[in-house]
């Protein structure tokens, strides 16, 4: 029965012909970059080239920018990163980025995440793939137009009060503020209110059931963070065992607000300017549009009010909270944003309006270099999903393939953007745009499958900043840990610890 004469010995022979068996695979695994002529950064066993990320250590879209920073040093146009074991194109190059989001995008029309599509509120536009992401985006895409926005922008200035309110009562107290903090109560209230029809009471009660509700949603422990990534590495084998992506307090949390939203607008007869009313009338009535004409299902009206809560909520907080961060670490700018919001209110009978707000050029370059050097999605991804041929060059990219692009990489690369630490939104006037390469600049992606809700965001952060430099001066409070990281295990590029400033009536 036995190999040699005792158990131990073949244990020992098992475990080392097993050792020798997965360093094999690994090595060939690991060459994969080099036997198809791209440059490799060097990985390691077993997670490739993001084992600080997954230890825990950086934030993955940090890890990301090194990489970049490593390929560009060495002068590459493009690269190949593994992570755990699965190969990922990494592209340098504008050119080669603008044609795999843009031009070429019929060959990277999907992400590479791994979805049950039998798991409730999966089937959002952020996961979809194919003629499924196709028909839903075409459906949603009139959701985001700059009418619809202008109609949703009475729900967000009634928010808008109530942040005031929150900040009068913070400043009373004499007390530093947690700028975060009333931040992401701010955007829950709108995307709250836009997006599920809710009164969300957070910025007047931190413990609103919605504000902890957004705390539970980008809560991900190590054992969640790690099951998504083993789904995301191994999408066949994920598949094979029906692993489930669904928080089930979640499914229920959502799917109780969404019904009841629904059932109460349908009894009552009630409409209203949001997201919702839109979903829902979707779900009633065959959307207009070229598409597949399938009225949505509740389980998709669900999905996407809870993608654009997700999507929309953390990035447009984190990109304000930056925004006062940086204004309050360099006063001169701040000051000049306050006299361009004054000198347009004025001419606005001094009301927050819509039109007001588009034209405050300053606050957009303000904006523009936030997103810059602190975009709350550091990279974006896409899937290769037939083989292409890279142009100008002989390597084919295979059908099934990831594609990772580091926003971060590109925002911090001295070559756009020299001194790319420094905080200068001189670096958006409309001449220096025209002297970069358009894909040097891409907060929000690019290309058919870009952030559907940038106006949407824009228009949110853009409002929370006019309202507070209208009224406030801020400077930096001593508790503030600086200088300031971001936080390892998150979703979104956010700050690592609270951002705690003064805030001085004007
Ligand atoms: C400052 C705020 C925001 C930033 C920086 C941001 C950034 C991004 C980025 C980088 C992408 C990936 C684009 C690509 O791969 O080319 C994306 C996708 C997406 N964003 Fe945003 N986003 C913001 C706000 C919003 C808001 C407010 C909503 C909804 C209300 C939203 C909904 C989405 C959705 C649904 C997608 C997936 C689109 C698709 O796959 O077709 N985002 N966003």
């Amino acid at each position: 029965m036995f190999v040699s004469n005792s158990l131990l010995g073949d244990l020992i022979a098992l475990f080392v012909t097993l050792g020798v068996l997965l360093t094999f695979y690994f090595k060939w695994t690991y060459q994969y970059w080099t036997r198809r002529n791209v440059p490799q950064i060097d990985p390691h066993i077993p997670f490739g080239n993001i084992s600080e990320s997954i230890k825990g250590r950086e934030i993955v879209g940090v890890t990301f920018k090194k990489i970049y920073q490593q390929l560009k040093s060495q002068g590459c146009r493009h690269g190949g990163i593994y992570i755990f074991t699965q190969p990922s194109y990494f592209p340098i190059d504008l050119d080669y980025i603008r044609n795999i989001l843009t031009k070429d995008f019929q060959y990277f029309v999907d992400r590479p995440f791994y979805v049950n599509e039998k798991d409730p509120l999966q089937a959002h536009l952020l996961n979809l793939s194919g003629t499924r992401w196709r028909n839903m985006r075409s459906k949603l895409t009139p959701t985001f137009t700059s009418g619809k926005m202008k109609l949703m922008f009475h729900i967000m200035a009634e928010s808008q009060s109530d942040l005031l309110k929150r900040m009068d009562k913070e400043a009373e107290s004499l007390e530093p503020i947690n700028i975060k903090e009333v931040l992401a109560c701010f955007t829950t209230n709108i995307i709250g209110s836009c997006a599920f029809g809710l009164d969300c009471k957070a910025l007047e009660d931190e413990n609103s059931p919605f504000r902890q509700f957004g705390k539970k949603l980008f809560k991900i422990s190590v054992l969640h963070r790690l099951k998504r990534t083993f789904a995301a590495t191994f999408p066949d084998f994920a598949k094979f065992l029906r692993m489930s992506n669904s928080r089930k307090e979640i499914v229920k949390f959502i799917m109780d607000m969404v019904e009841g939203t629904i059932e109460y607008r349908e009894k009552n007869n009630y409409s209203r300017n949001d997201f919702m009313q839109l979903l829902i009338d979707m779900k009633n009535n065959k959307p207009k549009g070229d598409h597949d004409g399938k009225p949505l299902t509740l389980d998709e009206v669900a999905s996407q009010a809870i993608v654009f809560f997700a999507a929309g909520f953390e990035t447009s907080s984190t990109l304000m909270t930056f925004a006062f961060y940086e204004l309050a670490k360099n006063p001169h700018i701040q000051d000049k944003l306050r006299e361009e919001i004054n000198l347009i209110l004025a001419e606005h009978n001094n009301e927050i309006s819509y039109d007001a707000i588009q034209e405050m050029k300053y606050l957009s370059q303000v904006i523009d270099e936030t997103l810059r050097l602190h975009p709350p999605a550091a990279q974006t991804s896409r899937k290769c999903i037939k083989d292409y041929k890279i142009p100008d060059q002989d390597i084919t990219i295979e059908k099934g393939t990831s594609v990772t692009v580091s926003i971060l990489g590109i925002h911090h690369d001295p070559d756009y953007y020299p001194d790319p630490e420094k905080f200068d939104p001189e670096r958006f006037t409309e001449e220096n745009k025209s002297l970069r390469h358009n894909y040097a600049f891409l907060p929000f992606g690019e290309g058919p499958r870009n952030c559907i809700g940038m106006r949407f965001g824009l228009l949110q952060s853009k409002m929370g900043l006019v309202s507070l430099i209208k009224n406030y001066k801020f400077t930096v409070n001593e508790k503030t840990k600086e200088p300031i990281t971001y936080q390892p295990a998150h979703v979104v590029l956010a700050a690592q610890g609270e951002i705690w400033l003064n805030a001085q009536k004007v």
